[in-house]
C-alpha cells in the first residue's frame, strides 16, 4: 500500500493569474492498493466512479507509458475543501500520477510530474507548487515543458485562510475574466509580480500588499463572492496587510508577519461570519510526498 499527501494550493496570489501558486499546510492524504476492482472511499459519492479525478488521472498516466488499467483500491481524506480555490483538483490529479508510477514501478522526476499533471489540470499554477511546495512561478516556453521557478516563502509569513461554505468552480470564474488587457494592464500587472515575488521571499508584508493589486481577475471574481467587500474589511481594519482571491475563489487570503494579529483576526472573522471555515496557515515547503506502508 502507498500513501500519498499532497498540500492545498493557493493559485494566482492574486497578481499573477495563471503564473504564481503557492503551496501552504493544508493537506489531501491519499492511499493506494491494487485490488479486483476499482474501490473508492473517503469522498464524497458523486466522486465514488470511474469519473473520479485521482482515478483518471492515473488511468492517464498509465497509458502515457503503455500500461493497461487495473484494479485498485483508493482512499481519500482531505481537509482541502472542494472548488473552493485552494487546488483541490490538482491534489487529486498529482496523487493519481504518483500512484501510477509507484504501483507500476516507473521513477518520476518532480520536472516529469509538473509536465504531466499540467496536461491534465491546464494551467501549471496549482500543480507546480503542490509538487515543489513553496511559492512557484511557472510559464511554459512554446513547444516545451513547463519551467518553475521556485520562492522560498518567509516562515514569519502567516495565511489566515477564509473559506465561505459557496462553491466557485473555476471553469465558471475562468468564464467572467475578460480575454483582452490593455497594454497599461500588462505592464501594472508585471512589476508586481516581481514585487509579490520578492516580498514573500523577504517577509516584507508592506511590498506584499503593494504589490497585491490585480487588475485581470480580481475586479470581475470578487462579485462572484457575496462576502468579498464585508471580509476584505474585516481583515484590512484587523491589521491584515492585505487580501487576495485564493485561486479561483471562493476562499479569500489574508496575509500578516504577527502571530497575535493572525489569531485575533481569526476569532473577529469567526464571531463575524459563522458560516465561514477559518486556518492560519503557513508555506509549506515540501511539496508532495508519497510513503510505502
Ligand atoms: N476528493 C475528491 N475526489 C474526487 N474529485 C475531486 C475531489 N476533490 C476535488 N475533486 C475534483 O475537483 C473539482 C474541483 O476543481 P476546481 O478546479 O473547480 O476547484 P479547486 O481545484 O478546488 O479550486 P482552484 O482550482 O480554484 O484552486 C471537483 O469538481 C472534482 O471534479
Ligand atoms: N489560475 C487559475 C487557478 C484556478 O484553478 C484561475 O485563476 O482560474
Amino acid at each position: 500500500m502507498i500513501r500519498i499527501s499532497v498540500p492545498a494550493t493557493s493559485a494566482n496570489l492574486g497578481i499573477g493569474y495563471d503564473t504564481l501558486g503557492m503551496a501552504v499546510s493544508l493537506y489531501s492524504h491519499f492511499t493506494f492498493e491494487r485490488a479486483e476492482k476499482l474501490t473508492i472511499t473517503g469522498c464524497p459519492e458523486e466522486f465514488q466512479n470511474e469519473d473520479n479525478l485521482v482515478y483518471v488521472s492515473l488511468v492517464d498516466a498509465l497509458a502515457e507509458w503503455g500500461e493497461k488499467p487495473f484494479g485498485v483500491a483508493i482512499d481519500i481524506q482531505t481537509d482541502v475543501p472542494v472548488a473552493r480555490g485552494l487546488g483541490s483538483s490538482s491534489t487529486c490529479v498529482v496523487a493519481g500520477i504518483m500512484a501510477a508510477a509507484a504501483l507500476t514501478g516507473h521513477t518520476v522526476t518532480r520536472e516529469e510530474l509538473v509536465a504531466m499533471a499540467t496536461r491534465v489540470e491546464g494551467h501549471p499554477d496549482n500543480v507546480a507548487p503542490a509538487i515543489l511546495g513553496a511559492a512557484v512561478c511557472s510559464f511554459t516556453p512554446e513547444g516545451q515543458l513547463p519551467r518553475c521557478l521556485r520562492y522560498d516563502v518567509s516562515s514569519r509569513l502567516r495565511f489566515l485562510t477564509i473559506i465561505p461554505p459557496y462553491e466557485v468552480h473555476t471553469a465558471d470564474a475562468r468564464k467572467v475574466v475578460p480575454q483582452q488587457v490593455a497594454l497599461s494592464t500588462a505592464v501594472w500587472q508585471m512589476g508586481r509580480i516581481a514585487g509579490l515575488t520578492r516580498g514573500l521571499e523577504t517577509g516584507d508584508t508592506a511590498l506584499i500588499a503593494a504589490a497585491n493589486d490585480d487588475r485581470i481577475q480580481e475586479p470581475y471574481r470578487r462579485a462572484l463572492i457575496p462576502d468579498y467587500d464585508a471580509i476584505r474589511e474585516t481583515c484590512l481594519e484587523g491589521g491584515a496587510a492585505t487580501m487576495w482571491i485564493s485561486g479561483s475563489g471562493s476562499t479569500l487570503m489574508a496575509v500578516t508577519d504577527d502571530t497575535i494579529v493572525a489569531k485575533f483576526l481569526q476569532v473577529r472573522l469567526q464571531e463575524r461570519f459563522p458560516q465561514c471555515a477559518t486556518h492560519i496557515l503557513t508555506c509549506d515547503t515540501e511539496g508532495a510526498q508519497i510513503e510505502y506502508l
